[in-house]
């Protein structure tokens, strides 16, 4: 017998937030899943659980302290898409958003390991089922970075063009 969506056993909405930071040269940071929790060795977007009552930009940038050392200004996250996905125990719903400016050098703060990763080894990183289809305008968004750089190098190469 078909099992009706009724059928399927409630889960609780999870709300996360993440972002992918980029460099100037177009690559994204990535943080190993730490041993002990779940999906511990996948490749995350740095970000994590919403409180109560807190906003997600206040809680992305409260995340990227916590776990990078670096501090961002709401207004430097720009939303990209979002994740919804049913893992077993609970539906996850994950704004992505887009950090191209911050300050200070991220670093694994507990004890994760990092990674800039260029659009050519993005698919060779494991990541959570929920990342896969978030994989797409996440390279989009790199490769703008890269267009928008030359754009800059080819106007300082070329002062007629100012
Ligand atoms: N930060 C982040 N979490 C993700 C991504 N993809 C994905 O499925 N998740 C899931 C993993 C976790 O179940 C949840 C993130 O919550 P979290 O990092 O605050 O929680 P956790 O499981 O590490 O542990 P805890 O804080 O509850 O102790 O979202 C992602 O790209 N970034």
């Amino acid at each position: 017998m078909a099992t009706s969506p009724e059928a399927q056993p409630p889960r609780k909405l999870v709300l996360v937030v993440a972002a992918a930071l980029l460099n100037q040269d177009g690559e994204v940071l990535l943080a190993q899943r730490p041993q002990g929790k779940p999906m511990s060795g996948l490749w995350e977007f740095p970000g994590g659980k919403v409180d109560p009552g807190e906003s997600p930009e206040a809680a992305l940038k409260r995340e990227l302290r916590e776990e990078l050392d670096v501090i961002v200004e709401e207004q430097n996250l720009e939303p990209l898409t979002f994740a919804s996905h049913a893992y077993d125990s609970f539906n996850l719903l994950m704004p992505l958003y887009v950090c191209r400016e911050w300050v200070g050098t991220p670093s694994g703060v507990e004890g994760q390991q990092l990674a800039w990763v260029d659009n050519a080894k993005l698919d060779t990183f494991e990541m959570p089922a929920a990342d896969i289809p978030l994989i797409g305008p996440v390279r989009s968004a790199m490769k703008k970075t890269i267009v928008a750089g030359k754009d800059i190098m080819d106007d300082t190469s070329n002062p007629q063009k100012s």
